[in-house]
């Protein structure tokens, strides 16, 4: 596994850690995938902000574990106007699983990120989604040959970013939708100014996401002035009604 190129919370590293020792698939994934994009412009025409909700049922910095259906949260979401959603199949810092994606990819027609930690290609193989998560951070100089490899299976990427050097090597493995994360997963504070000094840097033609630490209607809109495509929330939607708080920030303009 490629080292964090800088010190990680210890919360970070057991994460890792704990990603190192997860198994790959047996056999080589081929995937149709529900177009990102597509659902964006729909997004859009409807005068919806794109949002990509997250199912997560806890994480290190959420206080306690939702105990809602994965299945009846990812409902309530698309209902209330997500555009994509994300699930987390990181079972033992976030409460996710394989079978919850599966069981939510069934349930919705709308695109589904996988969201975890993968560190090699064998990790590609073991479930199927429309958009898949590789974390710049963590794969160094393994982002360009897992992005290909990914691509080969059909999967969409999001390649995930924290910082400029993280930026220009995703923009240099050739990421077409990109995301910012707010969240440094260092100390695991989250600055929205992150997305704002970030976007400037990005090219045109890349799909911008901005991610973690959006909870309010001024978020959403200070994260759209500053050039957000679309954006990915998880807390705040999880905590409470996930219909209403989706329905809440996706109609922010
Ligand atoms: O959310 C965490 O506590 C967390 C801790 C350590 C590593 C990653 C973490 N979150 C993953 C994410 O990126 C977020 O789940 C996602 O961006 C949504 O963030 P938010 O809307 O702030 O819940």
């Amino acid at each position: 596994m490629n080292e964090p190129t800088r010190e990680v919370a210890p919360e970070v590293q057991s994460i890792l850690d704990a990603a190192a020792d997860r198994p790959g698939g047996d056999e080589r994934l081929s995937v149709t995938p529900r177009s990102l994009s597509a659902a964006f412009t729909a997004a859009e025409r409807d005068g919806r902000v794109p949002v990509i909700a997250e199912v997560k049922p806890t994480s290190p910095t959420t206080d306690g574990e939702h105990d809602a259906d994965p299945v009846a949260a990812a409902k309530a979401m698309v209902d209330g106007g997500a555009a994509a959603l994300s699930v987390l199949t990181e079972p033992e810092h976030f409460g996710g699983s394989i079978e919850n994606l599966r069981r939510v990819r069934e349930a919705v027609d709308v695109p589904v990120l996988r969201k975890d930690f993968i560190l090699r290609e064998a990790q590609l193989d073991t479930a199927d989604s429309d958009v898949i998560l590789l974390i710049a951070r963590f794969l160094g100089d393994d982002l360009e040959p897992m992005l290909a490899a990914a691509r080969d299976r059909g999967f969409q990427v999001l390649v995930e970013v924290h910082t400029k050097d993280e930026l220009d090597a995703a923009i240099d493995a050739g990421a077409e939708v990109i995301g910012v994360n707010n969240r440094d997963l260092a100390k695991l504070d989250v600055d929205l100014a992150t997305f704002e000094q970030l976007a400037p840097d990005a090219p045109d033609d890349v799909t911008l996401i901005a991610e973690s630490g959006v909870a309010t209607v001024d978020d959403v809109r200070r994260m759209r002035e500053a050039g957000a495509d679309g954006l990915l929330i998880g807390s705040a939607i999880m905590d409470g009604d996930p219909q209403t708080n989706t329905e809440r920030l996706t109609g922010a303009e």
